[in-house]
């Protein structure tokens, strides 16, 4: 925010969809820079007519690859892509809108855009909301214990964790959430279960299932391995290491989370408490996964309201209902978005695929199996993919494609 009022909003050339999003964004008639002013005393309608400019390029900025993939045809009447998107959207929007400004009329129509953005966000989910039946909160003498050593190590949480119908475990808000409200603190030395965490299941059948399944790994690990080493040129011994096995193993049991540490580096990690969160395609938190280097922790902000009782939601990420299946065991409620088919095509031999940075180089389209709505008309065909079909049928030619010009 300048001086003079004005909020400057702009595309990250970084962006790995930069130049397909360039292209939505002209769709728009905007550009990958874009000012709006907040000077002077805004009227209601120009407020509005603010907020929708940044929802408007707050939703392409902030579009993943399947997103970006049925950008056009994927966008519904009331312009939403989805439900993670918008919620997306809605706090990148909140998080660059400044806080405080010395000028009073531009603090005032920053004041009541915040208000503007925070309603859309308490508004997101609407009727989708999932429904949630405890059967029973701390029901289990193992998970409280976790959750006081977690006290007792640093851990912050307006969380508790409760059964939940039909979702094994799960956490629920202890106090009303609202936006950017940290739901869980993990320091970084929690960040995985060490010997003194494990031994606090002293006494547990879960201890000993641990340090069984462990035991498993380890013998399986040093039968494996000695074949591994003969044949070296196929199989590095770098690569065939204790550690990386293990890490294979904890991704394969699912619980795990990718944590960027301060270093740079990307570790997999077993997270107490944040373990016991579920998945949804309406979550409250989608921003996760970076330690804090101010805090030197973990920190999970709820990017919409959750009231207290509610079982608060993650996003595990933007799997497929079946990949969720397959390796966590359970079917999303809802309209899942990332329900795609992918689609192998043979490369059109076209000069101009090669200098078109906004041409896709693979397909996909929705896959309506486990979806509420089997009408095929209901999701249509993907303009990237048309295109491709036109142009291998010789019916087009590639640039005349380019959706910015049609
Ligand atoms: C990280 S754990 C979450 C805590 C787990 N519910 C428990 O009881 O320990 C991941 C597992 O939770 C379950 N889960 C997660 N989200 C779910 C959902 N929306 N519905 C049903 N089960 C879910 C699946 O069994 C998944 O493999």
């Amino acid at each position: 925010m300048s001086e003079t009022g004005d909020l400057y909003l702009e595309l990250p050339e970084d962006d790995p969809f930069y130049h397909h999003k360039k292209t939505l964004l002209s769709c728009k008639g905007l550009g990958i820079k874009e000012t709006l002013n907040l000077s002077g005393s805004l009227s209601e309608q120009l407020l509005n007519a603010a907020l929708e400019k940044l929802l408007q390029f707050g939703r392409i900025a902030n579009l993943d690859k399947v997103e970006v993939y049925f950008g056009e045809v994927a966008c519904t009447p009331t312009g939403i892509y989805s439900v993670r998107n918008e919620i997306s959207a809605l706090s990148w929007i909140l998080w660059l809108i400044p806080v405080s400004c010395n000028i009073q009329t531009h603090a005032v129509n920053l004041e009541a855009l915040r208000a503007a953005v925070k309603g859309r966000i308490s508004e997101v989910v609407g009727v989708e909301k999932e429904e949630t039946r405890i059967v029973d909160s701390y029901g289990y003498e193992k998970e409280s214990r976790l959750v006081e050593w977690g006290h007792n190590n640093g851990v912050k949480t307006k969380l508790q964790i409760a059964q939940i119908e039909g979702c094994g475990r799960g956490a629920r808000a202890s106090e009303d959430l609202i936006f950017g409200d940290v739901a869980l603190e993990i320091p970084i030395s929690s960040l995985s279960f060490g010997v003194d965490a494990i031994m606090e299941l002293d006494g547990t059948l879960l201890l000993d299932e641990i340090m069984q399944a462990k035991e498993l790994l380890r013998e399986r690990y040093d039968e494996l391995v000695p074949l591994l080493s003969n044949h070296q040129h196929v199989f590095p011994t770098e690569l065939y290491t204790w550690e990386h096995y293990l890490w294979a193993c904890e991704l394969y049991y699912s619980n795990s989370m990718q944590i960027k540490f301060p270093d740079g580096k990307l570790k997999t990690c077993l997270i107490p408490v944040a373990g016991f969160l579920n998945h949804s395609v309406y979550p409250h938190i989608v921003k996760y996964g970076k330690v804090d280097t101010e805090t030197s922790s973990l920190k999970f902000p709820v990017s919409r309201p959750c009231n207290k009782g509610e079982q608060c939601f993650l996003s595990y990420g933007n799997y497929s209902s079946s990949h969720l299946l397959t390796f966590y065991g359970f079917l999303p409620k809802g309209d899942n978005p990332y329900d795609v088919i992918p689609l192998d095509f043979d490369v059109i031999d076209d000069q101009d695929i090669e200098t078109d940075f906004s041409s896709w180089k693979t397909h996909m389209l929705r896959g309506t199996w486990l979806s509420s709505n089997h009408d095929i008309f209901h999701y249509g065909l993907p303009t990237p993919l048309l295109n491709h079909l036109r142009r291998a049928h010789g019916l087009v030619h590639h640039s005349e494609t380019d959706v910015s010009k049609s």
